[in-house]
């Protein structure tokens, strides 16, 4: 315990004597360490000084056009009570206005099978087997595709090459050979041309295996580091399937007898995306557009908290491709305004996350209780970036025969993201925090990690008090604030943003420069998804988390993580987890352990002998009905979950986390 301490307070020491602190202001301390703020008492002078600089290093980051209107007063959006003028009112500028013109009904419209009419003049439609596509539109590229030199799209970054070394498994059985090039074999041509507009010259290692995979109509589990292009190893298989097909031949089933008045206008998708957020949700579907473009796919969202006329007016104008968050969707069906009858490609993403926020009830509903056509029928796809094991109790109910893709180590970092562990006791958090927001190495924007609403929202207070540019998401604010918060971070009008675990997954924000987990979380897999907002896209970012003896439960998982990205692992952190061995008998980990083992495997599970697994002891909670689900890969969970051999009902519980943020 010593040494640790020791350890940390020399790390602190050094940093006050760096600094140059001046002890003799006489100011009450709390603590040994001495605030940034505190620290030059005529800072708050040059600060008030105009606009100023911020009275420190804290600079606008540098690579991003600076808009021309006051950034100071621009600082936050927070505590506002409205004047917002901003045109999209939201985050998602590139979002369509849902009032298009030219609504033209659904697919079935004319009673003819095989024709889907055009909804829109940036839509192309099927007919007669032939795909026609609608004329090019550059105000609509221009919102989709953005220009190359934008600085808030997502550029490949010097080590995207580098994801080539990435090692890669599949398993499952006669799994396609992965493609080198989109054009080897060729997707679609018309989805080539819009991968052109987004400036993709080669797939990523997930979309070299994923495409091949989906268009074999194969079932498939991806996991793939955050940041490596999954959103595209979904999309693109499905949308060049769906290009070339054109869609499902079968008609919907009639509403029986009701008088035509009385007919809701249902909308019959090809597709269903399932995320967990509402802003994933809404990025997916920006993706989508993209790829849809000019298609005869008119790809939809639904999602929580907004207003849901809207997007029932946007449905009933055709939906062929519809990405929802779970709850919203099954609103949806209850209101008899979407049938999944027609589907033919259900993609779970994040769906690990999907269970942790308690949504699994709303899933199975939407997967088994209602017209999806069953397993055989339909491809489903699981994407994540981590897999815990619940995860597979989906996998062994929805996919059938699938393959396994693992991209290097299940649940491991990108090594793009530099990973720093400081050792802060709570009281020291914000000095520390302001250190670091005031370091001159900090470039683009600054990500951080919470735990709870509340403490986002006295974080985000501390630091426009103390004249940061900040912002902060939680799901506490209205959707319209959140994606407000998003945008205004976005773009660069607030670069700092305080978040809770709601902005933990998937979202790709560029230039990203710096994640900050003030708090950490108990789960590794979340630090493994916060961090990767950063080091995107084969570009580099940093990560720095606070560290104290209340985080003990997930030091040696951080461990591991930071081993197998070639991070340095502080040597006071390997004392704790070797005290906490120590105190716990020798056991195994008190948090979730991941049962690494060897410098790379994957977790599936449907490859381990039910021997072995029973052999794993205490955990054995493998279905003997032919699938034998091993969990070795968590053989230091010491139980809990136990699910009993062969078919026994036990509830699996999960933890949720949804009122953590
Ligand atoms: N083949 C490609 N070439 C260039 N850029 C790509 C390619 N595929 C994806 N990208 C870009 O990489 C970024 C990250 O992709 P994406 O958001 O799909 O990652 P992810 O693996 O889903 O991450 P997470 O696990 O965090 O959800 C996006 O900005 C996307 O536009």
């Amino acid at each position: 315990m010593s040494n640790a301490t020791n350890n940390n307070s020399g790390s602190l020491e050094s940093k006050f004597a760096r600094l140059g602190v001046n002890n003799s202001d006489n100011r009450p301390q709390t603590s040994r360490y001495v605030p940034p703020h505190m620290r030059a008492p005529h800072h708050q002078e040059e600060q008030s000084n105009g606009r100023g600089n911020m009275g420190s290093t804290w600079s606008k980051p540098t690579d991003r056009a600076v808009r021309s209107d006051s950034w100071q007063s621009s600082r936050s959006d927070y505590g506002r009570s409205g004047g917002w003028s901003d045109k999209s009112m939201g985050g998602y500028s590139n979002r369509p206005n849902f009032y298009e013109r030219g609504s033209y009904g659904g697919k079935y419209a004319r009673g003819d099978q095989d024709y889907v009419p055009r909804r829109d003049e940036s839509q192309g439609y099927w007919k007669n087997g032939v795909h026609h596509f609608a004329a090019r539109n550059p105000r609509i590229e221009h919102e989709l595709f953005g220009a190359p030199e934008d600085v808030d799209r997502q550029h490949t970054g010097i080590n995207f090459e580098k994801y080539d070394d990435i090692p890669v498994e599949a398993s499952g059985t006669d799994v396609p050979e992965p493609i080198t090039q989109f054009t080897s074999p060729p997707l679609d041509q018309h989805l080539l041309s819009n991968i052109d507009l987004a400036r993709y010259t080669t797939p990523t290692p997930v979309q070299k295996y994923s495409i091949p995979i989906v268009e074999a109509g194969r079932d498939l589990m991806a996991c793939a580091q955050t940041g490596s292009g999954k959103t595209a190893g979904f999309l693109f298989p499905v949308l060049s399937k769906l290009f070339s097909d054109g869609p499902i031949a079968s008609a919907p089933p009639q509403e029986g007898n009701r008088p035509s008045y009385l007919r809701t206008k249902k909308a019959y998708p090809s597709v269903i995306i399932l995320s967990p957020t509402r802003e994933l949700t809404c990025q997916i579907y920006d993706e989508a557009r993209k790829f849809a473009y000019r298609s005869w796919v008119r790809p939809c969202v639904v999602y929580g908290g907004a207003d849901i006329g809207q997007q029932l007016r946007q449905i009933e104008r055709g939906c062929d491709l519809l990405v929802a968050t779970p709850g919203r969707l099954v609103d949806l069906i209850e209101r008899a305004r979407i049938s999944l009858s027609q589907i033919k490609y259900l993609v779970l993403d994040e769906a690990d996350r999907m269970l942790d926020m308690g949504f699994e009830p709303q899933i199975r509903r939407i997967v088994e209780q209602e017209d999806m056509p069953g397993v055989e029928d339909r491809i489903t796809l699981m994407f994540s970036a981590t897999f815990p094991r619940d995860i597979q109790y989906l996998a062994r109910d929805f996919l059938k025969e699938y393959i396994f893709l693992s991209v290097g180590r299940v649940g491991s970092t990108s090594e793009n993201i530099t990973q720093k562990i400081e050792y802060v006791e709570d009281e020291d958090k914000r000095s520390v925090l302001l250190d670091i927001l005031h370091s001159s190495e900090l470039t683009g924007l600054t990500l951080i990690f919470v735990e709870t609403k509340r403490m986002a929202d006295m974080l985000c207070d501390f630091l426009v008090g103390q004249n940061f540019p900040a912002t902060a998401i939680h799901g506490d604010r209205t959707q319209r604030e959140r994606e407000r918060a998003l945008d205004s971070f976005r773009n660069g009008r607030t670069p700092i943003m305080v978040a809770t675990a709601v902005a933990a997954r998937g979202l790709d924000i560029a230039n990203v420069g710096h994640v900050i987990s003030y708090d950490l979380p108990t789960d590794i897999d979340d630090y493994v998804h916060r961090i990767g907002r950063t080091g995107r896209a084969g570009n580099t970012g940093s990560a720095t988390a606070f560290f104290n003896r209340g985080n003990k439960g997930i030091a040696g998982d951080l461990i591991d993580i930071l081993k197998e990205a070639n991070q340095e692992v502080p040597s006071w952190l390997e004392s704790i987890v070797r005290e906490n061995r120590m105190y716990s008998g020798g056991g195994g980990r008190g948090g979730r352990g991941r049962g690494r083992g060897g410098s790379f495997g994957s977790r599936d599970f449907r490859k381990y002998p039910q021997q072995q697994q029973q052999q794993n002891g205490g955990d054995n909670w493998y279905r003997g009905n032919g699938g034998g689900y091993a969990s070795d890969m968590y053989n230091s969970y010491g139980g809990g979950y136990g699910r009993g051999p062969s078919n026994t009902s036990v509830p699996v519980q999960y933890q949720n986390k949804t009122s953590w943020f």
